[in-house]
């Protein structure tokens, strides 16, 4: 029987186990399917993970580079994941010594510095445009607070596709029963992840000397992949602020606090340019696990 070494880390409680892309795992989607399960999977603080990230790293680059692979719960793999690549970033530096990091995703180039306050990377520029998200054909123009399984949502690609809906208080909506039907809605062809937002007063130190009004979130995320709600979603906290400027909802290009259940994401959205997703990363543990066969 084959093991490996795996690391568990998580960001903002988005959780993953970690392996060097040269682990011999020769069937990565049924090694996240047995591990990253919530009731029989790796053991931890919490049992299982949000998903296994299969890193390949070339160190010699400037700056070091690395391609992640995000294999999911359901076995299937994503394009992005905003707090997938934090971890990467600070699993990298650990390799490396860098805090500078170019990680290579199949939604673009991702660079990524690793400060003692927290890891940001740079999120690539969100889009509404029906083909990028991408949207069913039949729509010839973005969706922006459209009915969609009965939940007015504005739809968005941030490395992934999200359908955010603002709501007044995310905690009194049933996300387990509401998101299913719109992460699975004819409208979206790879199907979206189903982001809830909710706008709540700021008091504190985390927009100081923003330009414009200071503004807080809170975020709930239902994940496609996960099939299931995830303590925290960088692409959904990117998505949320987009769409909160998209709809009008906010006029800022400064930073703007997103707090998903697993603790305090900033996010920057300009109006031309890239995002920014910038939070805290931490290692958990080392732990040895049988290859399934
Ligand atoms: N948790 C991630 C998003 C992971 C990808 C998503 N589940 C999908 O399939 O689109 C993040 O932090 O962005």
């Amino acid at each position: 029987m084959t093991a490996v070494t795996a690391e568990k880390y998580h960001g903002t409680e988005n959780d993953f186990l970690v392996l060097p892309a040269s682990a011999p795992v020769p069937d990565r989607a049924a090694f996240a399917k047995r591990y990253c399960d919530r009731e029989t999977g790796v053991d931890g603080e919490r049992t299982g993970a949000d998903g296994a990230l299969f890193l390949d790293l070339d160190p010699t680059a400037s700056p070091v580079r690395v391609t992640m692979t995000l294999v999911q719960p359901d076995g299937s793999t994503a394009e992005m994941c905003g707090n997938g690549a934090r971890v990467t970033a600070v699993w990298a530096a650990r390799e490396t010594g860098a805090r500078d990091v170019l990680i290579e995703t199949p939604a673009g180039d991702r660079h990524a510095v690793v400060r003692n306050e927290g890891v940001t990377v740079e999120m690539g520029v969100p889009s509404f445009d029906p083909a990028d998200v991408p949207l069913a054909h039949d729509h010839d123009g973005p969706l922006i607070d459209g009915a969609v399984a009965g939940l007015p949502v504005t739809v968005v690609n941030t490395g992934v596709p999200h359908a955010v809906a603002f709501v007044d208080d995310v905690d009194a909506v049933a996300l387990d029963t509401v998101a299913p039907p719109i992460r699975h809605a004819d409208a979206f062809p790879e199907g979206a992840n189903v982001t809830l937002a909710a706008r709540v007063e700021v008091g504190d130190e985390a927009t100081d000397g923003a330009p414009g009004d200071p503004a807080a979130f809170r975020q709930r995320t239902f994940e496609r992949g996960v099939e299931g709600e995830t303590l925290a979603c960088g692409t959904g906290a990117v998505a949320l602020v987009a769409a909160a400027k998209r709809t009008g909802r906010l006029d800022t290009e400064g930073p703007v606090r997103v707090s998903p259940p697993g603790g305090d994401l900033v996010i920057v959205v300009p109006d031309d340019g890239p995002a920014t997703l910038t939070g805290p990363v931490e290692r958990e543990f080392a732990v040895e696990l049988e290859v399934p066969a």
